[in-house]
Formats: C-alpha cells, structure tokens, sequence
C-alpha cells in the first residue's frame, strides 16, 4: 500500500526563526496521525504547511505521489474557529464551495450538503443559520463543509479549542465516527485522553522537530522519549489540579 500522504524533510522559516525543521512523515490510508507537543511547538505550522496555507522553505508535501496544491481539493482543513457565513443555512454553507469552486449544478450541490450534514448527525437542521446553533453543532457544520470536497487526507487544528467542555464531546465524536469509518486524518489536539484512543500513531514535536512518532500505547503507556514523559506528566499534573479546584 502506498501512503496517502508524504511529508519529506519540509521546512518553514520566518526570518531566521525555524519554525519547522526536516519534518518527514508518510501517512497511510486510513491512519489518524496525532499530533502532540508543547505550545509553540510548531503543530499549527505542520498542518498549514500541509494544507498551504503557510509557504515552506524547503522540502515537499504529496499527496497519492503528486505535489498537493493549494485549492486542488486533495487536503481538507478544519480549524479552531468555525468560519462559516452566518447570513446562509448551514446546507448553504457546506454547498457554496461545491458549486462556487466546483461549479456544481445547484440540486446536486444542496444533496452532497445535506448528506455531509448527515453524516455529522445534523441531518435535521440544515435549514438552520448558524446563530440558531450551538458551538459544538456550528463545528460539525465546518466538519461537514470540509468532506464535502472529499478530500483525502483531513486536518484537524484544535477543533475543540473554542468549545465549552460539554460542547466537545459532540464534536471528539464525530471525528472518532469518521476516524473509524476509514478517514485518513492528522489531528492537533491538547486532549490526551482524546488523542490516545483516536489515534493509530501519535507524533510529538518540540521546537519544530518530530520527537518522536510511535503507536499511542507507546507514547502514554511509559515508552515515550524523556522530553515526552514530561510533557505528558506536566500534563497530568495540570488536569488533576484542574479537577481539584
Ligand atoms: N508567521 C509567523 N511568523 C513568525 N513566527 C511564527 C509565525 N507563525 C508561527 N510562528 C512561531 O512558530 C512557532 C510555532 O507556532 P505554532 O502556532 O505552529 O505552534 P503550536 O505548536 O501550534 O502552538 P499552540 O499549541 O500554542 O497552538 C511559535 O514560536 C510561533 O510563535
């Protein structure tokens, strides 16, 4: 099987600030890649070097053997903030790429929305704007808008980082349903718990450097390098605290 996605030695430099340095990364059809690290680690950076949003300075980024352009549809991208047109319908914001960018006729457009929607269990409330939806709903609208396109590998930026903690859930899920249905996806995450039972392989990065990436059981179950160990202690440390207040 050939991996869906190639990441070879890609780098990115503002100035002389590197912010991602030879990061090299095959992913296979189906695998959910996620993605750990400290803050400013540079895991935002990774996915939007992936997706284009954010020029590199060297190395590639394929995708199924070819360079992914930016706006060819290959990457999908789900960010922190929903971004949606609060003047349409959630089905109108999920059909307006298709038929804007894809010149969709408008009845096939409206159909593949309205099976996305579906597919995020929002099948009912198309016809909503998005004032009329709760966060964790307003996202899975974005997740829906975003497979819409088919793309073949879907990124995720934090998904739930805007989201009140009872709105998360909701949306974890989604991905989960999605991740288990065979969707080839890297996730940046701070929800652990999350990340270890998504992922198939969990990458850590620190100051711009894969770390290490290894099967998640490895990662959290004590195998991990030290730098991850106390990344991940910190971590428990702050959500016990978190707990007791
Ligand atoms: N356009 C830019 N110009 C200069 N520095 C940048 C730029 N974009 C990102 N950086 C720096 O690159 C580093 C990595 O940023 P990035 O947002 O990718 O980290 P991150 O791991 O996603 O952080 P967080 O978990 O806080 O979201 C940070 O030090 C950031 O300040």
């Amino acid at each position: 099987m050939n991996p869906v996605l190639q990441v070879r030695a890609l780098e990115r430099r503002v100035g002389d600030v590197e912010i991602l340095r030879r990061i090299s990364l095959d992913v296979m059809p189906g695998e959910a890649i996620g993605v750990i690290g400290p803050s400013g680690s540079g895991k935002s950076s990774l996915l939007r070097c992936i997706a284009g949003l954010d020029p590199i300075s060297g190395g590639d980024v394929l995708v199924e053997g070819r360079t992914a352009k930016p706006g060819d549809g290959a990457i999908g991208m789900v960010f922190q903030q929903f971004n949606l047109w609060p003047h349409l319908t959630a089905r109108d914001n999920v059909a307006l790429a298709l038929k804007v960018v894809r010149g969709m006729p408008a009845k096939d457009a409206d159909a593949k929305a309205e099976a996305a929607l579906t597919k995020v269990g929002l099948g009912a409330l198309g016809a909503r704007k998005p004032a009329a939806l709760s966060g964790g709903q307003q996202q899975r609208v974005a997740i829906a808008r975003t497979l819409a396109m088919e793309p073949r590998v879907l990124l995720f930026d934090e998904p739930t980082a805007a989201l009140d903690p009872e709105l998360t859930t909701e949306v974890l899920d989604v991905i989960r349903t999605l991740a288990a249905s065979g969707v080839t996806m890297l996730v940046v995450s701070h929800e652990m718990g999350f990340v270890a039972s998504l992922s198939t392989r969990v990458v850590f990065l620190d100051h711009g450097v894969v770390v290490q990436a290894a099967p998640p059981g490895e990662v959290f179950g004590g195998g991990g390098e030290p730098r991850v160990k106390t990344f991940l202690k910190t971590y428990l440390e702050r959500v016990a605290w978190t707990k007791d207040a």
